[in-house]
């Protein structure tokens, strides 16, 4: 297991950083492709990176952007993460990307999840990959006791499966291990001392006591105060 770790003077630099680096690998596989397409967290870390990347000047009408994980929320629930991409990161220049929904009004993500599978396997393997953690290791909504934590850790799982666990106020819909893993650029996002600890005490666990594992080889953490 081996990941590099960039730590930042603050906040800000990380973002403006972390939002050109991204910018430059979307322009990467662009160039050798018709399309890119990048996956992103929702939560409270990325809004700063979003606000970054959404001004920066690229073909953003070849780019898919899809969330790594959902809350089962409406879109105008304050804890959609659709809603803040829409008002982070899908406006300005990136305003003219093209958005792989991961919610569908039904009740539970069990019902949507046929339709919203489709769109996303068909944009699969990722160009990059945005990812958050939580203090407990988890990421996207892949969380330690999780009911579907086996299945989502498991090779060839479904792209998409719908996930409760102890530690999410809301039902979630997530794309799986192996989906988030197989992204041509992976890039970890977690601010403050809790999530550095965290990330330390991840070492040498099992992706299911550990998630963060599952997608951490090769990736780049991005950390700061
Ligand atoms: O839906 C979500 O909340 C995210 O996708 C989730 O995986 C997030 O990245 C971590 O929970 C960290 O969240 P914070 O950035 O809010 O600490």
């Amino acid at each position: 297991m081996s990941y590099k770790f960039v730590e930042y003077a603050d906040r800000e630099m990380l973002a403006l950083d972390l939002a050109n680096l991204i910018a430059g690998e979307l322009r990467t596989a662009l160039s050798q492709s018709d399309s890119a397409t990048l996956a992103v967290p929702g939560g409270t870390s990325p809004g700063p990176v979003f606000d970054d990347l959404c001004a920066v000047d690229l073909d953003w009408d070849r780019v898919n952007v899809m969330l790594t994980d959902e809350r089962w929320v409406p879109e105008d629930s304050d804890r959609s993460n659709t809603r803040l991409l829409r008002e982070r990161l899908l406006t300005d220049k990136a305003a003219a990307a093209n958005l792989l929904p991961l919610y569908a009004p039904y009740d539970t993500p069990e019902e949507g999840l046929g339709e919203l599978a489709k769109g996303i396997e068909a944009q699969l393997p990722l160009s990059v990959v945005l990812l958050g953690m939580g203090a407990d290791m988890h990421t996207a909504s892949i969380f330690p006791e999780a009911d579907k934590l086996d299945e989502a850790l498991a090779p060839n799982a479904p792209v998409l499966l719908p996930m409760r666990a102890p530690g999410a106020p809301e039902p979630r819909i997530t794309l799986s291990a192996e989906a988030l893993d197989g992204a041509m650029s992976k890039h970890i996002l977690i601010f403050g001392a809790e999530k550095r600890a965290a990330l330390e005490n991840a070492k040498g666990k099992a992706p299911k006591d550990a998630p963060i594992n599952a997608v951490l080889n090769g990736a780049t953490v991005h950390w700061a105060e």
